[in-house]
């Protein structure tokens, strides 16, 4: 189901280790002061968590999208563990599932259930060892949490990644759209939104909404069921969503599984793509996966500063 501020609702390196950091990315080249000129332009790509497969393609995306402009520009983005962070002091923190399941309104008994389903589930959604095609199946889990509860309210439990505000201001600033496509609960994360102060009117969600009988339990999802590997197309149909921005052909993708690479499979023309992946758990067996698949891959990094970085540069006037 999709849902917005604006009201429109119809709801990559040579070797497995990828570079480090700017390395190749930002270094000089002989004679030449451009190349520095985007190092020094986006600081934030020297980081330590960053790790990048092919450098000078990301360059060369990244200036695309720069020269292209804000009017053409559009970001897709996950929301659990990307634009939320993945742990803080050394705990994990909760997805927008996890702060339904941990309410007081669920029962101890509903409780113990929705966490055995996190264990028997989550190692599948991240076992590096099985395919797409293999783990579809089993992703009914997403809705599991339906019959157990009442109305839980989201009480701010959910820690947002450092950057977390900037980003969004930057994207309001400039008009630019932002698609939040979320196999989460809808109706939390817009509550966690919408208590950090920037559910702007350039924000649109896809995700799932719950629906609650007349008793106030919560009985089910509405609309297709939203899981990690079904977020594509499949799951827009009749929201017209990509259709009405067929102009914004830069488009900036952010997520943190494997599924989430498939966001952007409805956005009619794309000329310029950047894929930014959160690398949050599980990094030495995945990351080898991971740089094949993300422009950009994000080690164990609980801040949007990168995002932020690379948004100020393309989004500065020229
Ligand atoms: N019952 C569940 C189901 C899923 N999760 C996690 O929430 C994340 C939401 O999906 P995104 O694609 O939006 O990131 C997902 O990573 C699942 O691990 C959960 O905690 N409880």
């Amino acid at each position: 189901m999709v849902s917005g501020a604006a009201g429109l609702r119809a709801g990559s390196a040579a070797s497995t280790g990828g570079h480090r950091g700017l390395e190749g990315l930002g270094a000089p080249r002989a004679g030449g002061g451009t190349e520095r000129g985007l190092c020094l332009q986006v600081p934030e790509l020297e980081k330590a968590t960053v790790r990048i497969r092919q450098p000078e393609r990301v360059r060369g995306i990244i200036r695309s999208l720069r020269e292209q402009g804000v009017t053409k520009l559009q970001v897709i983005s996950d929301f659990d563990m990307t634009l939320s962070r993945f742990g803080c002091n050394g705990r994990r923190c909760p997805t927008s599932h996890n702060i339904l399941d941990n309410s007081h309104v669920i029962s101890e008994d509903g409780k113990k259930k929705l966490k055995d389903l996190l264990h028997y589930y989550y190692p599948i959604e991240i076992d590096p060892n099985r395919t797409l095609e293999e783990k579809r199946p089993l992703m009914w889990w997403a809705g599991a949490g339906a019959e157990h509860g009442n109305t839980a309210l989201c009480n701010g439990h959910s820690c947002s990644r450092d950057g977390f505000k900037e980003f969004f201001d930057q994207l309001h600033k400039n008009n630019v759209p932002l698609f939040i496509f979320s196999a989460g609960v809808g109706d939390i994360l817009e509550e966690i939104i919408r208590q950090a102060n920037v559910f702007y009117s350039n924000v649109s969600v896809v995700s799932n909404y719950m629906d609650f009988n007349d008793d106030g339990v919560l009985t089910h999802f509405k609309g297709p069921l939203i899981h990690t590997y079904n977020k594509n197309n499949s799951v827009l149909q009749g929201t017209g969503y990509f259709q009405q921005l067929s102009t914004r052909t830069s488009i900036i993708l952010l997520g943190d599984s494997i599924g989430d690479l498939t966001m952007a499979d409805g956005v009619p023309s794309v000329e310029n793509i950047l894929k930014i992946g959160f690398l949050n758990d599980k990094v030495e067996e995945r990351r080898g996966k991971y740089l094949d698949s993300y422009d950009i891959v994000l080690e164990s990094d609980e801040t949007l500063d990168v995002v932020n970085g690379i948004l100020r540069y393309i989004l500065t006037e020229t």
